[in-house]
């Protein structure tokens, strides 16, 4: 399958707790072209892990849309999702152990995987050695997961995650625990896939290496997108209630309550501190 689009729309979600809910989400408008590959980055608790696992439809937004390809997944049966699931959307959660059967080989893992696709949506069986070539463990099919290097464990978790060709695969933090040459094992992995499968890449990371090298990397702060970096540059937001978040080192410098005109010219606009709070002259923003 041909890589899918993803577009949250406004989205927010709520975890209800004993101790008091807790706004995990509060508005995240993101997209994502087919065949894209994306890094989502930010500090703990921003949010990263509760957005993947919308896309994968584990759980429900609170509010706002997502759409995977032609889905609306706030629209689709429990039954529905969960088919969607391990055929059109793969995920490979943290820790590749949670990904396979440890007493199987790994042609088995992939298999399994298969199957389940098969029965649900009727897709043809792939060779798995083919799929474990792919994601450079050629040769390793009768493997074990203990018989393995955390790198290649965690390309084995990839391995079961594209069993049945997904248009989007979902990955969670595929290369913490990893040396750099781990790391790198997995990231060719990745790119690999996107490249021979057009498969739209979605992987939470810590790792600002990772962000840059995946090509987009949105950071999510707050539960919002907060900024983005693409090419090595980057850019602040416009969200679709029109919010825009400042890069945490600019933000130290204004209060909240300070105001600002908002200047434009020739093209671009200027942000001019002034009122509420007592700013050193020099820090300006530029908003565009
Ligand atoms: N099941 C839950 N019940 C209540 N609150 C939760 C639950 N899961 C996450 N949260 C809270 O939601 C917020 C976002 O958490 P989330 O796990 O999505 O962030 P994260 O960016 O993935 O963090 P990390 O990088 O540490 O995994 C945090 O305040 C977190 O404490």
């Amino acid at each position: 399958m041909s890589g899918l689009a993803v577009a949250c729309r406004r989205v927010v979600h709520i975890y209800r707790a004993e101790a008091g809910d807790v706004v995990a989400l509060s508005g995240v408008d993101l997209s994502i072209g087919p065949g894209e590959m994306l890094a989502l980055v930010g500090p703990s608790g921003s949010g990263k892990s509760t957005l993947v696992a919308l896309l994968a439809g584990l759980m429900r937004p609170s509010a706002g849309r997502v759409n995977v390809g032609t889905f609306d997944l706030g629209k689709l049966s429990d039954a529905e999702i969960s088919r969607l699931r391990g055929t059109q959307i793969g995920v490979v959660l943290q820790g590749a152990a949670r990904n396979l059967l440890p007493y199987a080989s790994l042609e088995r893992n992939v298999w399994l995987a298969q199957r389940r696709a098969a029965r649900t949506e009727g897709i043809e069986l792939e060779d798995p050695e083919r799929i474990l070539d792919l994601v450079g463990l050629r040769g390793k099919g009768a493997a074990r997961l203990t018989d393995l290097a955390p790198g290649a464990r965690q390309r084995a978790a990839l391995a079961v995650g594209i069993a049945a060709s997904p248009g989007l695969l979902l990955v969670d933090e595929p290369t913490s625990q990893l040396d750099s040459h781990g790391r790198d094992e997995v990231l060719d992995a990745l790119e690999t896939v996107n490249a021979e499968r057009g498969t739209t890449v979605v992987v939470v990371t810590h790792d600002a290496e990772v962000g840059a090298r995946l090509g987009r990397a949105v950071t999510i702060r707050d539960g919002r997108v907060g900024a983005e970096g693409r090419g090595g540059q980057d850019f602040a937001v416009v969200a679709g209630d029109g919010t825009v978040q400042l890069p945490p080192d600019v933000l130290g410098h204004f209060p909240p309550g300070t105001l600002f005109t908002v200047d434009q010219a020739d093209g671009s606009v200027t942000l001019v501190p002034g009122g509420a709070a007592q700013l050193p002259e020099s820090h300006t923003g530029d908003a565009a």
